[in-house]
């Protein structure tokens, strides 16, 4: 089967701009590539137009909730691929705390099998580093690596035993796999919601402090230096992660970092107020100041990717109330307009570079075949309307959940599109 993906502008970092440019696909790989004032024969192929819209690698999210197996009233691996599709992915990495947490081989070959019928783009699960994540016993890391699981964490929670973060760095290490953490010392949080920052102080509240997380990120870099693994950093929130972080690249450890698109474009000073719970996540929005930081840290490479961290919640569990409702906040649909509108257009980042953070640094972290728009290259690709304006509208969601703090936020930068292993998966209706 041969696809040809037409008049499309492709980004070319030499020129530093976009290029009109043809593409073919066939057999789920990418065959060609020609100059845009050539006429392709498109005989016997099938055509997508993509006239004046952007071309690119599929966009990779290495941090998802898909909620399946467990809590499929959320989300599952049908409605949760195709909201990353909507949102231009087209591999998307899931994270193990559903229930049961995936922390057996089997769980892991359920994800796998459900993502191959049900599934609509790439789906790489993660499994969990301790039994159920209770921090207390490691799980069998060679048999979960065995049934297809790409890395290790016990992302929702921390794992607050220094020793057992070092034994499964040790064994990861053996087994030539990363360990993936959510860095969050709980004897500091204690049932606080907000970040230490103007909010919290305005409404009386008890904070997160960044220690925090900040503890953890210098913890592990220590433990990553003792033990060799790839150490990669979640959702990095604070100033002071990022200077650890930086500090450990600088001296050769082996870490990695990421970050999600409301920790760039959103401070604690822009929760509205008591109310809505869709501005409660894990980590918490921060202060300004680490806001500048952690751009800062995506700019100079100290943090290597965008992630979503998209972690759907039902509005009846939402409905409690910041105080009550569960942390976290859906990604998919919205992480690139936001990124694109907020950086982009204001020419503060290259197109270029964004796409980078979100197709080949994701690819090159976590040595995946995708994620370059190059020909021999997997066949995954987004296309991506730039230039009509579009209100944010959660009940439009691909998702099963719609608890987003963008509602009615107006956006550039709107997937098409999206094309998975030369199939056409996904398009705006
Ligand atoms: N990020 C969140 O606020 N919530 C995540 C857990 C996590 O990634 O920490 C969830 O599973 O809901
Ligand atoms: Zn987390």
């Amino acid at each position: 089967m041969s696809v040809w993906i037409l008049n499309g502008l492709v980004w070319n970092e030499e020129a530093g701009t976009l290029v009109k440019q043809h593409v073919r696909t066939e057999g789920g790989n990418i065959a060609e590539i020609v100059d845009g004032s050539q006429q392709p024969d498109t005989a016997g192929s099938e055509v997508i137009d993509a006239a004046g819209k952007l071309v690119s690698a599929g966009f990779i999210d290495m941090h998802v909730h898909l909620r399946d197996p467990g809590f499929e009233y959320k989300e599952d691996i049908a409605t949760g691929t195709r909201s990353a599709a909507a949102g231009g992915f087209t591999t998307i990495a899931c994270m193990p705390n559903t229930r049961p947490v995936t922390d057996t081989a089997e769980t892991v070959k359920y994800i796998l099998d459900k993502a191959a019928n049900e599934g609509i783009v790439r789906v790489l699960p993660y499994a969990a580093i301790t039994k159920n994540e209770l921090g207390r016993e490691l799980t069998d890391f060679a048999a979960l690596k065995e049934a297809g699981a790409i890395g290790f964490t016990d992302d929702g929670v921390g794992v607050q035993n220094a020793q057992m973060m070092k034994n499964a760095m040790a064994l990861a290490k053996s087994l030539d796999m990363p360990v993936i953490a959510h860095c969050e010392d709980d004897s500091l949080v204690e049932g606080a919601w907000a970040s230490e920052g103007n909010f919290a102080k305005k409404h009386g509240l008890k904070g997160i402090p960044n220690e925090s997380e900040a503890i953890h990120v210098g913890r592990d870099a220590l433990l990553a230096e003792a033990t060799g693994v790839h150490y990669h950093v979640c959702h990095v929130s604070t100033e002071q992660s990022v200077r650890l972080i930086r500090l450990a690249k600088s001296i050769g450890v082996s870490i990695t970092a990421e970050v999600c698109p409301h920790h760039l474009v959103l401070s604690d000073e822009d929760i509205p107020g008591l109310d809505d719970a869709n501005w409660k996540m894990n980590p918490p929005l921060r202060t300004p100041r680490d806001v500048q930081a952690v751009i800062e840290g995506l700019e100079d490479g100290t943090i290597d990717i965008v992630v979503t961290d998209h972690a759907p919640h039902s509005a009846e569990e939402k409905a409690r109330g910041p105080q009550l409702a569960p942390f976290g906040i859906v990604g998919f649909e919205t992480a690139f307009p936001l990124l694109y509108t907020k950086f982009v257009r204001t020419g503060q980042w290259t197109l270029g570079f964004l796409l980078k953070r979100m197709t080949s640094d994701p690819a090159r972290v976590f040595n995946l075949p995708t994620g370059r728009l190059e020909v021999g290259a997997p066949a995954d690709l987004t296309i991506v309307d730039l230039e009509n304006e579009r209100e944010v509208r959660p009940e439009t969601f691909a998702s099963k959940s719609n608890n987003t703090p963008f509602g009615g936020w107006k956006l550039y930068g709107w997937p098409t599109a999206t094309v998975v292993n030369g199939k056409l998966v996904w398009t705006k209706a």
